[in-house]
């Protein structure tokens, strides 16, 4: 595994190294399966046509959860839920490892999720402010319903307090990347998540 790649940032951040890792391909697609498996669970009968059930839209979260997003849909597919898939792409940290705590928003919603069940997902939430404002940009066009589901949870740096209901993994506080979440555009297609050291 290539465990000792090393890059410099051309986002000008300091140079990076991949130093252990945290979960190995195998597990991260036990864990989508698994999360994949409650959502089904939880949305049986309310989502769909018919009396009673609204469409559900699942929200990706640009760039970082990409991969994530990507591995869950079709784990929901397998699972015979049906969904639509729109995107929004919104920005905080830039290269660096502290958030700038301002969050844009890149690119919005294509279609309206008025009536809508949403399923927002999210490859981390840390200090919790993009999580927080996804969550009132959302709800602001009165969807059905809104739930979050998101692959890591960094609870010791959370700021603001926002409800996750589905979770995949609690990790310790440390800067990680691959799965589609980088450090400075680096390390997004990591198959793996590892923990990263910052050198300079
Ligand atoms: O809980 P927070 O402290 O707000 O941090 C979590 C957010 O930070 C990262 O996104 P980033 O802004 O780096 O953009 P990206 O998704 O394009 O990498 C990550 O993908 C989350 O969206
Ligand atoms: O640990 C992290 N790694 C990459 N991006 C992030 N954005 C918030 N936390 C992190
Ligand atoms: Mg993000």
């Amino acid at each position: 595994m290539g465990v000792s790649e090393q890059g410099a940032s051309p986002g000008g951040g300091a140079r990076a190294r991949i130093d252990r890792v945290l979960f190995r391909e195998e597990a991260l697609a036990a864990k989508v399966r698994e999360l994949a498996e409650r959502i089904r669970q939880d949305y049986a009968g309310a989502v769909g046509a018919g009396a009673g059930r609204a469409p559900l839209t699942v929200v990706g979260i640009l760039k970082g959860a990409f991969v994530f997003t990507a591995d869950l849909v079709r784990a929901l597919g397998a699972l015979e839920v049906p969904l639509q898939v729109d995107f929004m792409a919104v920005s905080s940290y830039g290269s660096a490892t502290q958030t700038s705590g301002i969050i844009r928003i890149l690119k919005d919603l294509d279609r309206p999720i008025r009536g809508q069940h949403v399923l927002l997902i999210e490859d981390i939430v840390d200090t919790g402010l993009t999580l927080r404002y996804l969550r009132e940009h959302l709800m602001a066009q009165d969807p059905a319903s809104l739930k979050a589901c998101v692959l890591l949870d960094k609870p010791e740096r959370r700021v603001v307090d926002v409800p996750v209901e589905y979770v995949g993994f609690t990790i310790p506080d440390e800067f990680v990347v691959g799965y589609g979440i980088d450090y400075a555009e680096q390390f997004r297609y990591l198959p793996y998540i590892a923990c990263v050291r910052l050198e300079g």
